[in-house]
């Protein structure tokens, strides 16, 4: 761990990372780097470079993807960590955590989200505000649980999949890899193929 953060991305998800990793009050510097040449700061905090000037700082800085998209932000952070990168989790004071909660690098838990107890959260995950995610749930690596989306327990979510705000997934479901959950949407039942699914109950959308 280093004691200066480098946040990649200036934008709106940038800035609520940036807002989080202030709170922890763990890094002496906390910089941006984003591919908008015309922005120069965010939030008061300094954009240093573009995101591939990233590399060239490995040694000199924690590395946070705050990239919304779950592929270009898994692409980074994996790239990033073959180079060696120390990859920061930045966990809101008010996020609500339990006892034998797993949280791997690379993942944001926003303010007012609740992870509750022996639930296994991947790297590069994104658990956005009030969401809330039960107990005995496995989400595998760069998934992105939407504001306000409730997962009960025993919940799966595959590698990538993405759940927009205000969706609801029933107990002891599994959603497959690389599932877009639309905001709103009820799943009851697993979904097994990759795909977008919106209403209540879930269904596959037309493509
Ligand atoms: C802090 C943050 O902001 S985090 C980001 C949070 N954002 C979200 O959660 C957004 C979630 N995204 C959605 O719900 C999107 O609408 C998606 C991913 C389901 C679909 O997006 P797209 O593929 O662009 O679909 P598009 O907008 O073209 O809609 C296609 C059809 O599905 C309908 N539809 C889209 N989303 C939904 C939904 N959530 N529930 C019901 N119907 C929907 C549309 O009305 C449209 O119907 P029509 O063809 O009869 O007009």
């Amino acid at each position: 761990m280093k004691n200066k953060l480098l946040i990649i991305g200036a934008s709106g998800h940038g800035k609520v990372a940036a807002d989080i990793a202030l709170k922890m009050n763990t890094w002496k510097r906390i910089a941006f780097l984003d591919d908008n040449e015309c922005l120069i700061s965010s939030m008061g905090i300094e954009v240093v470079g573009k995101s591939f000037d990233a590399f060239d700082l490995i040694e000199e800085y924690d590395i946070f993807v705050a990239i919304g998209d779950n592929r270009t932000r898994e692409a980074l952070q994996e790239t990033l960590e073959i180079k060696g990168a120390s990859i920061a989790t930045l966990i809101h004071p008010a996020a609500v955590i339990g006892d034998e909660v797993e949280i791997e690098t690379g993942t944001v838990i926003m303010a007012g989200a609740v992870v509750n107890c022996c639930t296994k959260v991947g790297k590069g995950c994104i658990i956005n505000t009030g969401a809330t995610i039960d107990h005995d749930n496995l989400l595998e690596d760069y998934v992105h649980v939407s504001p306000g989306a409730h997962l009960a327990g025993l919940v799966k979510v595959g590698r990538g999949s993405w759940l927009g705000v205000g969706s609801t997934v029933s107990n002891h479901v599994t959603i497959t890899a690389h599932c877009r959950v639309g905001a709103g949407a009820v799943v009851v039942k697993d979904i097994t193929d990759p795909g977008t699914y919106i209403g209540v109950p879930a269904r596959r959308a037309k493509e």
